[in-house]
């Protein structure tokens, strides 16, 4: 038991960085791996955005290594949001390879970091980054860090609408959470701890906002509704815990990690454990679920193309049944095993034509 124990101790701990466009999500991510990394505690970075252009880190494994998101859009016919989803569930049918490799590091590492796609939606409202996160969260001691732009937060309506959306994603994830009030260079996080530890003041404030009562003086809607939630919220603060850093200069980024490692103890004491073992269980379904959905839209999409563009007609061609690649192949690359080899889940070779294409890497 005591073994078991110090084994326990020995995992990393994963942090799922997730956050509203523009919150900071990338420059805290490349704030802590640089942290880290002078610390000679150097973590393993996951990069799940496929459509994010450069990334100032060089992640272990990135999503872009494995799918061509512009392929994606272009031969699943979507728009941006559609094509960063079907990369991500691409992705996904192949998360027991990238689960594989970071257990491999597992020993050697004390952090391992996902940064999510900046559509915080894509990540925390569809399937596969629900399957992603139970995938990592049953197999390591998980957190989510869910980053604020504290400068854009100082309003009570969208501090309130933020606060919603994190209590969202916490009852959803259920794992240790912590709420990073990035920006402090430019606005203290003060008045949000003081809303979270004081309703009345939030109430205050709210009250001393504009449009919020009516022409008679009394309050509007809106106005009552958040006075309600702020009540309401009271018990969803008692669940995390809030950090104020700047992903700018640094500042807050040690406290950060104080959090970050008391949050191992909770995820070990807590009831995630026995409920995330019933997640991992569900895996495996979940992984073949999503590939068949993923295998039956591209089938029916490229009949739809092929009705439409002759010259695709002849370059994607049905194929026989039993010959689609149902995920088999050892496509995740780990870069910092091996240098890049410029492979890809090839869609098209799913469909059984240009077998040595290699898609240009986005740039
Ligand atoms: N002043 C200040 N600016 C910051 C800080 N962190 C990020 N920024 C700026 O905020 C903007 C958005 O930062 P990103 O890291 O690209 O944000 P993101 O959430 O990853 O954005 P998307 O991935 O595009 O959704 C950039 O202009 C950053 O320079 C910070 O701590 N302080």
């Amino acid at each position: 038991m005591a073994a078991e124990e110090e084994k326990d101790k020995k995992k990393p701990i994963v942090i799922i960085t997730i956050g509203m466009a523009g919150a900071g999500k990338s420059t805290f991510v490349n704030r802590i791996n640089s942290y880290l990394g002078s610390r000679n505690k150097s973590p393993y970075v996951l990069n799940l955005d496929p459509a994010v252009a450069t990334t100032a880190f060089e992640p272990n494994i990135d999503i872009r290594d494995t799918i061509n998101y512009h392929e994606v859009m272009r031969q699943y016919n979507l728009g941006p949001n559609g094509g960063i989803l079907t990369a991500l569930n691409l992705f996904t049918t192949k998360f027991d390879q990238v689960l594989g490799l970071v257990e491999k590091r597992a020993d050697t590492v004390d952090y391992v970091i996902l940064d999510t796609p900046g559509q915080i939606e894509i990540f925390t409202w569809s399937a596969s980054g629900a399957i992603i996160t139970d995938a990592m969260a049953s197999s390591f001691p998980t957190v989510v860090a869910y980053i604020i732009d504290t400068p854009r937060t100082k309003a009570p309506a969208t501090f309130m609408s933020n606060m919603l959306y994190a209590c969202s994603i916490l009852y959803k994830t259920k794992l240790p959470f912590i709420l990073v009030f990035n920006k402090t260079d430019v606005q203290s996080h003060d008045f949000a701890v003081e809303w979270m530890q004081d309703f009345e003041a939030f109430q205050t404030a709210l009250a001393s906002h504009r449009d919020t009562s009516d022409e008679d003086g009394e309050p509007t809607y809106m106005n009552s509704l958040m006075n309600s939630m702020s009540l309401v919220l009271d018990e969803f603060y008692k669940n995390l815990k809030a950090v104020g850093v700047s992903s700018m200069t640094g500042d807050g980024i040690k406290e950060f990690f104080e959090v970050v490692d008391a949050s191992r103890e909770e995820y070990e004491s807590r009831e995630y454990l026995p409920e995330l073992e019933r997640a991992r269980a569900a895996r495996d379904k979940s992984l073949q679920d999503i590939m068949g959905e993923s295998m039956a839209r591209l089938t029916r999409d490229l009949a739809i193309d092929k009705q439409r563009n002759p010259v695709l007609n002849e370059t994607w061609e049905e194929e026989e049944e039993g010959d689609v690649d149902e995920g088999g192949e050892d496509n995740i690359i780990d870069r910092s095993e091996s240098p890049w080899p410029g492979e890809y889940i090839d869609l098209t070779r799913q469909k059984g034509h240009r077998d040595n294409t290699n898609w240009p890497r986005p740039a």
